[in-house]
């Protein structure tokens, strides 16, 4: 088990050589993603409703240029008490 672990990369010897020790944590995922786009940064100057869904609408915006679906809340569901 050990020769596997050692194989897999997950153990690695500890600062004095003498033992097997498992490897650090690499460092947690930084929250923000980078495909998680600011909000501020969409254009709905010329917004239209292009569908509707149970809980919420769809409006065709802008982002830098480009034209978006952007999926909006209904008003009625962003109490967050409703919101699961
Ligand atoms: N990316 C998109 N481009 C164009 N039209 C879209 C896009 N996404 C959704 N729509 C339109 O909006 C309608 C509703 O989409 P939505 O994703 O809200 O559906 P839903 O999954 O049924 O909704 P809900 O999860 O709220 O019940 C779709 O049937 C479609 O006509």
């Amino acid at each position: 088990m050990i020769e596997l672990l050692k194989s897999h990369g997950v153990l690695s010897y500890s600062q004095n050589g003498s033992h097997f020790e498992p490897k650090p944590l690499p460092p947690p995922i930084p929250k923000k993603c980078d495909w998680e786009i600011d909000p501020a940064e969409l254009d709905f100057s010329n917004a239209a409703m292009i569908g509707k869904g149970l809980f919420g609408e769809i409006v065709k915006a802008y982002w830098r240029g480009t034209p978006v679906a952007v999926k909006r809340m209904l008003s009625s569901l962003s109490d967050d008490r409703l919101v699961m």
